[in-house]
């Protein structure tokens, strides 16, 4: 099991700042994900790690062994960094017991039952060892380089967008089954992904990047709950943002007061939450007048998509403290239930609000 330690990591190509500055400290037998937009740098981090590129300033160390220090860097091969990318990249002219076997020295006494093992450890069947790449499916190919890259038994072990070729069910199935047997054999990995339910679900930490920078680096359940700001928020995840007055841990804004996370004060702050803390309940207008508590709204649009429904919800009664609100809002919720546009709810929130700047 080791430990990495990335710091003041800066790679430029030309104008381009593709890195500009990164810190990042992975625990031993952990699995980090970094997501973010296409273009922000996480292919040019994956490849400072791997060997692939030198640094222009900073550090990278794994075990306290300097793989990258400023512009001295260890050639690729000695650094024990086992890497999967997007399409596998298994050699075309090799069988696939060749492709697993490729870093086992051929003198190796039990280098055939070593393969076999690999192949079955992830999952591949026997009779697939004398094949060739092209006569498999797109998921066992991601299986061989897998294999491929544990038979060199990696300190660490680097996976580029390693699903997104697959399609979703098989995608989820691979996932599942690749962070399992990365758990079992205690590899410290980095996994690259746009995806963030892939991302938050892999990992134990998530970096979410941004012009080559971390906006935020934490637990998948902190970044989702706790985003530092509406942009990291927005990339996790649906998300509902309402100007609010902050003051002595509650929000006063549209949907009422509502505790919140931090204790955090400010006149102009906003707040956010996710869709799943809201639940909607039928009313009626007549409800909705009469009420004295409690927030009700008004199902403005309504848009079904098979297996969620987005909802555009006016509010009717809005609480907010400084009545500068605009009182709607939207919502992605799960299924469809049979609120329809036109239709009175009454809405209620759980959980805390994240306070936001
Ligand atoms: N060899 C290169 N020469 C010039 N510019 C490059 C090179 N490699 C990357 N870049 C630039 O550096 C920036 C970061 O690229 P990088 O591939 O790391 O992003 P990424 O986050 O992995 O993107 P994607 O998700 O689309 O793969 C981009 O602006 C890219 O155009």
């Amino acid at each position: 099991m080791s430990v990495l330690d990335v710091s003041g990591l800066a790679k430029a190509y030309g104008p381009v700042k593709a890195l500009d500055g990164i810190d990042l400290h992975v625990r031993s037998g952990t699995r980090t994900a970094i997501v973010g937009p296409s273009g922000c740098g996480k292919t040019t981090l994956l490849r400072l790690i791997a060997g692939f590129e030198t640094p222009d300033s900073g550090r990278i160390l794994l075990d306290g062994q300097a793989l990258a220090e400023n512009r001295t860097a260890l050639p690729a091969h000695m650094r024990g960094v086992g890497v999967v990318s997007q399409d596998g990249a298994l050699f075309p002219h090799l069988t696939i017991a060749e492709n697993i076997g490729f870093g086992i020295p051929k003198s190796e006494p039990d280098r055939a039952a070593r393969i076999a093992e690999l192949a079955e450890t992830v999952g591949l069947k026997s009779a697939m060892l004398s094949r060739w790449p092209h006569e498999l499916s797109g998921g066992q190919q991601q299986r061989v380089a897998l294999a491929r890259a544990l038979a060199r038994k990696p300190h660490l072990m680097l996976l580029d967008e390693p699903f997104s070729a697959l399609d979703t069910s098989l995608r989820a199935a691979m996932r599942k089954v690749v962070a399992e047997l990365l758990e079992k054999a205690g590899v410290t990995t980095i996994l690259v992904t746009h995806d963030q339910a892939e991302a938050l679900s892999f990992a134990d930490q998530v970096a979410v990047m941004r012009d080559g920078r971390f906006a935020q680096v934490g637990t998948p359940r902190d970044l989702y709950f706790r985003p530092t700001d509406a942009t990291v928020a927005e990339f996790l995840g649906e998300t509902i943002l309402l100007p609010a007055h902050v003051a002595d841990g509650c929000a006063n804004c549209a949907l009422g007061r509502l505790a919140t996370h931090a204790p955090a004060n400010g006149a102009h702050a906003r707040i956010m939450l996710r869709p799943e803390q809201i639940a909607l309940e039928p009313a009626t207008r007549a409800e909705a007048q009469a009420a004295s508590t409690g927030i009700y709204a008004e199902v403005c649009a309504c848009e079904f998509a098979g297996a969620s429904t987005v909802l555009v919800l006016h509010i009717l009664n809005p609480r907010e403290a400084n009545g500068a609100v605009p009182p709607r809002f939207t919502l992605r919720r799960a299924g469809f239930d049979g609120i329809e546009t036109g239709a009175v709810v009454r809405v209620s929130v759980s959980g805390r609000a994240h306070p936001l700047a």
